[in-house]
């Protein structure tokens, strides 16, 4: 089976976050870093630039792998490959995709509106943690969930077979 392949970017300042409310598309109406399919054609990292360029007119130079959740079951079987940044050029702007976009303090995030399973991770990714999770929806209700830290050099490793 294959899975589709997302890419999720988190651009992050001190204790702070940058999330954008999802207006179209899957997750609509769910707050949300930035990403979507990677294309054909291109690699991962280069996915992850193109669709925070896209949804928030953000540029980066690099990224860092920070996690990898394999989503099992409905809504449906994917693979979101999780970056963040620190170091990001141009002007912030709201894109068809996402509106408003907001810095959100790591003590303030909105989890009753985003995906379920965003709480259950993001103690990861805001603290830099590498973390390998898999996540089995039923409907829009989580049924089951394996989430450990994993170290960098192994991440990389399941990273590279990937792809
Ligand atoms: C189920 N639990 C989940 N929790 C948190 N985030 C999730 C997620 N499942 C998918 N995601 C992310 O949601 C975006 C979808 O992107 P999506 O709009 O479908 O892609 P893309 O921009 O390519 O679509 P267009 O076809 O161009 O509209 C993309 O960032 C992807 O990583």
């Amino acid at each position: 089976m294959k899975r589709k392949v997302y890419t999720l970017i988190f651009v992050k300042k001190h204790n702070e976050v940058l999330l954008g409310l999802k207006v179209r598309g899957f997750g609509v109406g769910l707050w949300n870093g930035f990403g979507g399919k990677v294309e054909t054609g291109e690699s991962i990292h280069e996915g992850a630039k193109r669709e925070l360029k896209e949804e928030s007119n953000l540029n980066v130079n690099s990224l860092e792998h920070v996690g990898i959740i394999t989503y099992e079951g409905d809504p449906c079987q994917s693979v979101v490959h999780v970056f963040t940044t620190y170091n990001t050029a141009g002007q912030l702007k709201v894109s068809e995709e996402m509106n408003p976009i907001t810095w959100y303090k790591f003590n303030d995030i909105p989890y009753q509106k985003m995906w379920p399973d965003a709480k259950l991770w993001y103690p990861y990714m805001l603290q830099d943690k590498y973390f390998v999770a898999v996540i089995k929806y039923i409907g829009a209700k989580i049924s089951e969930t394996f989430i450990t830290p994993c170290d960098a050099n192994k991440i990389q490793t399941v990273f590279k077979s990937m792809v």
